[in-house]
């Protein structure tokens, strides 16, 4: 009697005891279940959303680099020269300045726009600054001036550039730069040819932080010609009035005065030679065109030619 009122009371004990504790374990399983579904979705639309954002630059571009690409629109040509290269500096303006709209020369290479081409040549990868694919620093265009030995680009800063908290790597900044001074000193080159130099010092400045998502400008020119030593100056900047995406961390939308976020004292030297390949690409020239489609002046390689 004692003993079957003993296991009564152990067994309801344990059921009393036992059941909560088996709702509680149910309860979190279910909550553990919904809690990550929620977030899950969260993330992913969050991530789907920030990637769509950040993919490709804005198709709308800011003010300063719509008035670049609208400035060159040009019928006339331009005879490319470099009679006075050697030995002296420019005097041309502080690459500051606003740019006149006249006798500037759009620059495109076939192997930053056509990748299976690039594929078939000789190239092994993507242009770090070039690939019209590159999540990381883009060049979206490029336009020389022979008579000022003055070169612009329009540049967009994607997530792949990112080092800190939305903030872009130093060394995406300074990579622009080097491609910057490459190709000045290359359009400049006596040598005439492509892919005919190298870029020897880059000694950036770096003056403020530029966000994830930036389209900036690169101004610049060549200070000083010195035998085959090309010496160039430039300037990172927001192209001044409507800062998209440079650093807002000062509070600053409007401004007059470009916000310049580096500078650039770099050297190339002319005529070495890279690459050991003897092909088409080796003998390429350099030629001046009108775009047929925009009218603007291209100074473009005459790779483009070899299909
Ligand atoms: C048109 C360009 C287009 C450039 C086109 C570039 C296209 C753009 C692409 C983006 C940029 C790049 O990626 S370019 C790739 C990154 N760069 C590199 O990999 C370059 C690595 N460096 C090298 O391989 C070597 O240094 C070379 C081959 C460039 C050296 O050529 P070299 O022909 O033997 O030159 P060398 O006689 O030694 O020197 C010639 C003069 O330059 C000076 N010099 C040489 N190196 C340096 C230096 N680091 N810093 C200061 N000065 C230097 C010498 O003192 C000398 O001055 P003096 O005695 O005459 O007064």
């Amino acid at each position: 009697m004692t003993t079957t009122s003993n296991r009564n009371i152990s067994t309801s004990t344990v059921r009393s005891s036992f059941l909560p504790f088996l709702a509680g374990i149910a309860f979190g399983i279910a909550s553990s279940i919904l809690y990550t579904r929620v977030i899950c979705s969260r993330n992913q639309k969050s991530s789907s959303s920030s990637s769509s954002l950040w993919l490709q630059p804005p198709s709308t571009l800011p003010r300063f680099a719509q008035e670049i690409l609208s400035n060159h629109h040009h019928t006339n040509t331009e005879k490319i020269s470099n009679d006075d290269s050697n030995g002296e500096s420019t005097n041309a303006s502080s690459p500051n300045t606003a740019l006149s709209s006249e006798n500037w020369t759009e620059v495109r290479l076939r192997e930053w726009e056509d990748l299976n081409w690039r594929d078939a040549n000789g190239w092994q990868g993507r242009d770090l600054c070039h690939n019209p694919q590159g999540l990381g620093v883009r060049i979206l265009h490029y336009y020389y001036k022979a008579s000022s030995k003055e070169m612009v680009g329009v540049v967009w800063f994607g997530p792949h550039a990112e080092s800190h908290r939305g903030l872009c790597h130093g060394g995406a900044m300074t990579s622009l730069m080097d491609d910057f001074c490459g190709h000045l000193a290359f359009l400049h080159s006596t040598s005439g040819q492509p892919w005919s130099g190298a870029t020897v010092q880059v000694n950036v400045s770096l003056k403020k932080p530029v966000k994830v998502g930036s389209i900036l400008r690169i101004i610049g020119r060549i200070d000083k010609h010195e035998g085959r030593k090309i010496y160039v100056h430039a300037t990172l900047d927001d192209g001044g009035g409507d800062n998209n995406g440079g650093s807002s961390i000062d509070g600053e939308e409007q401004n007059k005065d470009p916000l310049v976020y580096a500078t650039l004292e770099g050297l190339s030297i002319d005529g070495v030679k890279m690459s050991q390949h003897e092909d088409p690409v080796s003998k390429r020239t350099w030629e001046v065109e009108v775009c047929e489609h925009s009218g603007r002046l291209q100074r473009r390689d005459s790779g483009w030619k070899l299909l």
